[in-house]
């Protein structure tokens, strides 16, 4: 892994992303800096086009418009290339390989950082060896990073649903990224899997790793991230601190669809309700009785 780096400096960069399907512009002219050694957190209702972004970040989608930077170097539209320059992704739907082991799956992360050929792995010569002896130490590695050593050579489908999450991300790490991209990781969790893969961020930032995380959770989001971009119908809202997002009426209005006052005129409303529900059973039971 990286050793940590100044903090200011700009590690990845998207400026003006447009993404349109056909008649559907699913990301309008969307911007992002991501410092280097910071989480930068990317939330936004359904169909806000967070996927589409990360989709455009790593390759996989080529942008009508825009262009990514990773130190300055502007990205192929290539996954593969995408990853051996630096930048690794896990994904909103798990993506192992299910029916290899624990360590399989993150050896196939290692492998981009191989340096023997395939001429070298036919020959099982001695750099091939070594290679592979020092992939297998460094993943075990990883495996213990994430708090999967031990089960290295359990089937990775058998793993409970938090810790494929957990080695989906020790594979991610595996490729020796800048910059990790999580999209959802804390989905289908508990709230302890959910605190130990907060713990897990805030560890992989330390090691000069940079983040950006897309999650549902703004509770998760607002105490992990340095800061928040807030995407509604493919443009950014709002972007700053998780206290200046937090507050900003415009993103209270997006989640619930209402502005901020009619939102807590209707809490008011349902507050008042609610006691007066609570007079009306009890006075009728004690007339009952
Ligand atoms: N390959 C595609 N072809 C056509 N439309 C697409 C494609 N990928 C995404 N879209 C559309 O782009 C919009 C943004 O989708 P996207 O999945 O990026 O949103 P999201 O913010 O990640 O949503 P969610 O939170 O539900 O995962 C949606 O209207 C979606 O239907």
């Amino acid at each position: 892994m990286n050793a940590a780096r100044h903090s200011a400096e700009t590690v990845l960069e998207a400026s003006g992303v447009t993404m349109v399907f056909g008649g559907l512009t699913a990301l309008n002219d969307v911007s992002l800096s991501l410092p280097e050694g910071r989480i930068v957190g990317l939330i936004g209702p359904n169909g806000a086009g967070k996927t589409t972004f990360f989709n455009c970040l790593t390759g996989l989608y080529t942008p009508t418009r825009g262009a990514v930077r990773l130190r300055g170097k502007e990205l192929p539209h290539d996954p593969a290339k995408v990853t051996t320059a630096g930048i690794a992704r896990t994904f909103q739907n798990i993506r192992l390989f299910p029916n290899m082991s624990v360590l399989e799956n993150v050896l196939v992360g290692r492998h981009i950082r191989m340096r023997q050929g395939p001429l070298a792995s036919l020959f099982h010569g001695p750099g091939f060896r070594r290679d592979e002896r020092r992939a297998r130490e460094k993943s075990l590695e990883l495996l213990e990073f994430v708090g999967l050593r031990g089960v290295e050579d359990e089937v990775a489908r058998n793993l409970p649903y938090g810790d494929q999450r957990r080695l989906e991300i020790a594979r991610a790490l595996a490729t020796e990224p800048d910059v990790l991209l999580l999209d959802e990781p804390t989905a289908g969790m508990n709230p302890q899997e959910t605190e130990d893969a907060r713990q897990l961020i805030f560890r992989i930032r330390e090691t000069g790793i940079s983040v950006v995380v897309i999650e549902h959770d703004t509770k998760f989001i607002f105490s992990l991230c340095d800061t928040v971009s807030v995407l509604v119908q493919g443009e950014v809202l709002v972007e700053g601190s998780p206290d200046v997002v937090r507050e900003d009426p415009r993103v209270i209005e997006a989640y619930l669809g209402k502005p901020r006052e009619e939102v807590e005129a209707e809490v008011a409303e349902a507050a008042a309700h609610h006691g007066a529900d609570h007079q009306g059973p009890a006075a009728g039971r004690r007339d009952d009785a």
